[in-house]
């Protein structure tokens, strides 16, 4: 049992979703490896609501694509150190950081095997992401809408400025965590 399975992660490579960790990767927002090791996991609390949300989201036809999950305080510090801009990245020592808390996940939908036209990118940090943008088409909208829905009766709360970033409640409740395997 490693360090994280102590604290009441959860091991989430299993479930029934796609994976496209950006940020083990160079295709992301620093063009460069953020960490080395997929980090497929999550505290207890967010596996189970992603579970939740996994079938709801077969009901209606789509498949969840996660592009992180968990990720160490090291990870997010990286981010900030490029973007320092709480709106898009969170501060890893003064900011909620729900990912370092295992509680937040970055996600799309697909059908077919096909991501679902959101509007934006993942990661595009600008007004375009956000959930009120009046610059998306209606279909687009509906998309994030349904995600929403998905997300939402599955226990995760949305952020105003990124249509892929879902994380749960009181997230006062968990500790940040640094990990290095
Ligand atoms: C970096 C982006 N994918 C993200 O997760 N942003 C939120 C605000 C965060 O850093 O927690
Ligand atoms: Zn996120």
């Amino acid at each position: 049992m490693n360090y994280l399975d102590k604290i009441g992660f959860q091991d989430i490579s299993q479930f029934q979703v796609d994976f496209d960790i950006k940020y083990s990767t160079t295709d992301n927002f620093v063009q460069q490896k953020i960490y080395d090791q997929d980090f497929k996991m999550l505290h207890k609390d967010a596996a189970l609501r992603l579970e939740n949300a996994t079938l709801y989201a077969k009901t209606l036809g789509y498949k969840i694509k996660i592009f992180d999950a968990f990720r160490p305080i090291s990870a997010q510090r990286k981010m900030w150190n490029i973007v320092q801009n709480p709106d898009y990245v969170s501060n890893p020592d003064t900011g909620p950081c729900c990912h370092c808390r295992g509680i937040a996940i970055d996600l799309t939908l697909t059908k077919d095997d096909i991501e679902i036209d959101m509007g934006s990118e993942f990661d595009f940090f600008g007004g375009l992401s956000h959930h009120d943008s009046k610059d998306i088409t209606n279909k687009q909208r509906e998309s994030r809408i349904i995600l929403a829905g998905i997300m939402s009766i599955s226990g995760f709360c949305s952020i105003r400025t990124e249509w892929w970033h879902y994380q749960l409640p009181n997230y006062q409740n968990y500790e940040k965590i640094e990990y290095n395997p």
